[in-house]
């Protein structure tokens, strides 16, 4: 069991603070997700965990079965780096051989194996191709079984979705979800929202270096949206105005003639918005509007941007001064 804690770790290429004073813990059995956008800083803090690179501040503390431990060791983790990095003018068997050798699977087994996760990626049939015939997406698939063929406890994975088709990235979503049921422990970095809000039990989401959220998405939701908003729909049509009187409402935005979206009073239940609701009009729909990653990503890094813009112009503001 490998626990993965950062507290307060910075990492600054030259003048580019590539990541700043950020912390958080990885559970055993965790699916820990990174997200942002470009250079924000995700494969800065990977690279940092995987002991590429040391944080300038801060620590990152490791340990195994309450043992502390000064690095990740080789065999209990699959790295998969940002820049790939298989040999293109050898076999995907070659490539797969020569890693699963080096991961210590014996011989035997690992022709087994190799054969079983190409099946199961579409690959059987390019087993003795070279990598550099291969598509982007199938090099990448390859790329991904290099990193589980040896099961390791815990798998770093830099952007494992991209260059996938819809398809493919269904399947790599059910293997990291079986992985994580065998209690596997998954760090990834992805752009895809969808996918991550299937698969992630806890997120982090970083812009320019600095944390804009962490948690689960209930959690992130709660942080960054905590409006309680409904769609409605109504037997009968209502002016807007009837709906915004309503004691249990704050904002009312209007759909159609009779389909509204109405948010709740923050001091407020969702019964007494019902009550209300039933006493003015008959309902035919009533149900809660969550937003989702994408919506909430989008909003939180637009809010963070122009907080960043408008401390660099107080700053600047401050130094004419
Ligand atoms: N080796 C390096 N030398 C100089 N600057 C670097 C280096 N690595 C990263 N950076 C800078 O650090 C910042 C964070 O980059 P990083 O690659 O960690 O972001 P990212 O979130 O992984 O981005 P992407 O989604 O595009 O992969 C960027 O401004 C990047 O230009």
């Amino acid at each position: 069991m490998l626990h993965i804690e950062a507290r307060q770790i910075s990492k600054s290429y030259g003048e580019v603070a590539a990541v700043q004073a950020i912390s958080f813990t990885i559970e055993p059995g965790q699916i820990f997700a990174l997200l942002g956008p470009n250079g924000a800083g995700k494969s800065s803090l990977i690279r940092m965990l995987v002991g590429l690179t040391r944080p300038d501040d801060g620590e990152i503390l490791l340990r195994q079965q309450d043992q502390p431990l000064s690095q990740l060791p080789q065999r209990s983790y699959g790295y998969l780096p940002e820049d790939r990095g298989l040999y293109p003018d050898r076999t995907v068997r070659q490539n797969l051989s020569y890693i699963g050798q080096l991961r210590g699977i014996d011989k035997t087994a690992l022709v087994g194996q190799i054969e079983q996760w190409c099946r199961r990626l579409d690959l059987l049939d390019k087993l003795d191709d070279n990598l550099s015939k291969l598509s982007k997406g199938n090099q990448q698939k390859v790329q991904l079984i290099s990193c589980v063929l040896h099961k390791p406890a815990l798998l770093i994975l830099d952007e494992p979705f991209s260059g996938l088709d819809p398809v493919n990235q269904e399947k790599v979503l059910v293997i990291l979800n079986e992985l994580r049921t065998e209690g596997t422990t998954v760090l990834l970095s992805a752009h895809q929202m969808a996918l991550v809000e299937r698969l992630a039990d806890k997120m982090l989401l970083l812009n320019k270096g600095q944390q804009v959220a962490q948690g689960s998405l209930a959690e992130i939701r709660q942080q960054l949206a905590p409006e309680k908003w409904f769609a409605v729909g109504l037997a009968q049509q209502l002016h807007c105005s009837e709906l915004q009187a309503l004691g249990s409402v704050s904002e009312v935005e209007q759909m159609t003639a009779t389909e509204f979206k109405i948010c709740l009073a923050p001091d407020a239940s969702v019964s007494q918005l019902l009550q209300q609701l039933t006493a003015v009009a008959e309902l035919s729909d009533f149900s809660r509007i969550e937003p989702g990653l994408h919506q909430l990503y989008l909003a939180a890094v637009g809010q963070h941007d122009v907080l960043l813009q408008s401390s660099a112009q107080g700053n600047s503001k401050g130094a004419a001064a």
